[in-house]
């Protein structure tokens, strides 16, 4: 049995609509916090139930380990954590005017000795109601409930009476509970949104396995935190498929991982990798930077073409019979024969290296059909052996020999005669010579790949071997991937799904992608669901406001979203003499630091050395994230190269020299592109600090 309404600890305020919060805030409360208090009693008791089981008394030694690694993972799932709450909502839910029932929501399931549910995980279908129901459609829902909580207690009370007549409803503002905990002040790394997830965001987050979705939104429109939840919430519905194929988060750099690391744990989902797009394409270092032209020639999807033609180029036409010689007589596999043999297997969309292993067994066979027509009867051992003589080997050696992706590309940049026969009509040779290495490298172990060869060397591997699918995959700022990133991605999900997360507004590469039609397409995924979130949780009114101003100079035709909070953010713009202009900094940064809550000053990559030392100088601590790591320390300030601010956030944020950082880009529109995405990282101000002028449309 639910808890009913009236044996609830709100007692008969649910079911008889009084104003918000009851007649009397306090004592409902106290009521609640008393519910709490049974609630955490009720998980201990399963706690010590689940420590009580023996798997010692497995019926064997094997069942036995996986008993007890099945309860340690239980147990753990068990543990109370005092720091939080284990519901942070309620719903009264009557459906036909029957008598309500009242449901809390948490983190996790908890239940009462006869099994009747205490607490309702978030995932649970029966908590849909408590993110969508609204005014316009309740869902049975009379009474939704949410709860402000510190330290592990309860401290305040929200409710949305929805079937009242004049009751509190939606209306596209955020609630206080939900302003308060945007606006609670950030330490540490990304929270989870659970307590707040808003309805178009449920929606994305309980979209089914089999739908790939792509949400377009802007900064700060809760993208990052939709796809992590839906991870969440997809290991909670799918489990058993889910813990067999795997669940991937792909960012863009380290210090963004770093960012969101911690929300997945946070809903006791440790099971899901995440990775770079540059850990996921790992073939090697990358030793050479090329010009934007060529990386975005290597980014587009006709190099799939090429790539497959380098490789198939490589199976030769048998102009000679195998011979194999056995005791005294010579078995022949005519020429013609084999070549059937190989048009056999090359026809059959198996992998280069897949095919070219089960070559030796098809040869054999043509053996074994030569001896069986001379009258012998040889078993499949015989087969066997001649599959693995010294005369297969080599016919197979020559006619189909072993590849791996370094030594195709290398050779494909590294002979004009073999690029432009894999080139065919894709590529004209402009295209080719932009290609072709100037001085190749001697061997391919001594060849520079840059980051675009990656997704070429990853294309490579999957042509020679298949790369396994995953269940699902989150891929997030997705629009700064190119097509053959895109297509990397996909093959990591061919068979599952995926949940692709970007702004079109926000592609900072020479190959941003400008439409989600083709970057699902490169993804394998061209029937999906595009979502547009437009309601801006992070940046304040002013400060987007202000940023949106470029928006017409980077993504004309994409909205600005609407600020959800009634607290319209602080905007300060500050001007300084080129000479003063970190003392102008420090000075905002100090001022930044006077209130709870974590500071970015974000600047032109080429100038954070020098502002590091300022900082320093002026006896200002800090942290610094690059690429390739976050801040182990967790400072509240952080100095943050424009490069790398993407997808993160801090209650305050200083930005210094935007002219600079727009000008580090190699064209004007990506430049403003990155200080749009620059702009939009503060929670409640940003300062910018200038001394050049500032570029266009924010002066
Ligand atoms: N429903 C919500 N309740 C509370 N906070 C939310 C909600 N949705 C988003 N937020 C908060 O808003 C901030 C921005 O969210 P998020 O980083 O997911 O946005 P984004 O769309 O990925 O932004 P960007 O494009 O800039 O990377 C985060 O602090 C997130 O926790």
């Amino acid at each position: 049995m639910a808890v009913r309404a009236s044996d609830a600890p709100t007692g008969p305020t649910a079911a008889s609509h009084p104003g918000p919060a009851g007649d009397d805030p306090t004592l409902e409360l106290a009521r609640e916090q008393a519910f709490l208090d049974r609630a955490r009693a009720q998980l201990g008791r399963m706690r010590a139930a689940a420590e009580a089981l023996d798997a010692s008394r497995a019926s064997d030694a094997i069942s036995g380990e996986v008993l007890s690694r099945v309860l340690a993972r239980r147990i753990a799932s068990l543990q109370d954590d005092p720091r939080t709450t284990l519901f942070f909502g309620r719903i009264d839910v009557a459906p036909q005017d029957g008598p309500p029932e009242c449901f809390h929501i948490g983190r996790r399931h908890v239940s009462d000795e006869a099994g009747d549910p205490v607490v309702v995980d978030w995932r649970a279908p029966l908590s849909t109601a408590f993110y969508r129901a609204s005014r316009q459609d309740p869902m049975d829902v009379v009474l939704r409930r949410r709860f402000g909580v510190e330290h592990g207690r309860l401290t305040a009370l929200e409710d949305e009476y929805l079937r009242a007549a004049g009751g509190t409803g939606r209306d596209g503002s955020a609630g206080a509970l939900l302003a308060a905990e945007i606006e609670r002040p950030r330490t540490g790394p990304m929270r989870d949104i659970v307590s707040t997830i808003q309805p178009e965001q449920d929606e994305i987050v309980r979209g089914d396995l089999a739908q790939s979705i792509c949400v377009q939104g802007a900064p700060g429109t809760g993208k990052t935190a939709v796809g992590l939840h839906r991870a969440a919430w997809l290991l909670y519905s799918f489990r058993d498929r889910l813990e067999r194929s795997g669940v991937l988060v792909v960012g863009p750099n380290r210090a963004f991982l770093d960012h969101i690391g911690a929300v997945l744990p946070s809903l006791g989902e440790l099971r899901v990798s995440h990775a770079t797009i540059d850990s996921l394409l790992d073939h090697g270092r990358v030793r050479a930077d090329e010009p934007a032209a060529v990386a975005a020639l290597k980014g587009e999807a006709r190099m799939a073409a090429v790539l497959r033609r380098a490789v198939w180029s490589h199976v030769r036409r048998p102009t000679e019979a195998l011979v194999v010689p056995r005791g005294v007589r010579r078995w022949r596999v005519p020429a013609y024969v084999a070549q059937e043999v190989l048009d056999e297997l090359a026809s059959r969309g198996v992998r280069y290296s897949s095919a070219r292993s089960l070559l030796p067994m098809r040869l054999a066979h043509q053996v074994l059909l030569e001896m069986e027509r001379a009258g012998d009867a040889p078993d499949d051992r015989v087969q066997d052996a001649v599959a693995r003589s010294g005369p297969v080997r080599a016919y197979v050696a020559d006619l189909w020999p072993a590849l791996d992706p370094a030594a195709v590309l290398y050779r494909l940049f590294s002979d004009a005669q073999v690029l432009a026969t894999a080139a065919a009509d894709d590529l004209s040779p402009d295209e080719q010579r932009m290609l072709l290495w100037d001085k190749p490298a001697s061997t391919k172990g001594a060849a520079r790949w840059s980051r675009a060869d990656m997704a070429l060397l990853d294309e490579l591997a999957d042509l020679l071997e298949r790369e396994p699918s995953l269940g699902h995959v989150v891929l997030d700022e997705a629009q700064d991937l190119s097509p053959m990133q895109l297509r990397a991605v996909g093959r990591r999900c061919s068979t599952g799904s995926v949940t692709v997360l970007g702004d079109i507004a926000q592609g900072t590469t020479p190959w941003a992608t400008s439409s989600w039609q083709d970057a699902m397409h490169h993804l394998g995924k061209p029937s999906h669901d595009l979502v547009v979130l437009d309601r801006g949780f992070r940046v304040p009114a002013a400060v987007i406001e202000y940023a949106a101003r470029l928006l017409p100079l980077v993504a004309p035709g994409l909205g600005a979203p609407t600020s959800v909070r009634s607290n319209q953010g602080r905007l300060r713009i500050t001007a300084a003499v080129p000479a003063d202009l970190f003392t102008v900094v420090g000075r905002a940064v100090r001022e930044a630091t006077g209130a709870a809550g974590s500071v970015g000053v974000i600047a032109p990559d080429a100038m954070v050395p020098a502002l590091g030392r300022e900082l320093e100088h002026a006896g200002l601590g800090f942290g610094r994230l690059d690429l390739d790591h976050g801040d182990d320390e967790d400072h509240q300030v952080e100095v943050v190269p424009a490069s790398v601010a993407k997808g993160l956030e801090f209650d305050r944020v200083v930005v210094v020299e935007p002219a600079a950082i727009a000008a580090a880009e190699p064209d004007e529109r990506t430049g403003l592109r990155r200080l749009y995405v620059v702009l939009t990282r503060a929670v409640s101000e940003l300062t910018v600090v200038h001394a050049q002028p500032l570029p266009g449309p924010l002066a």
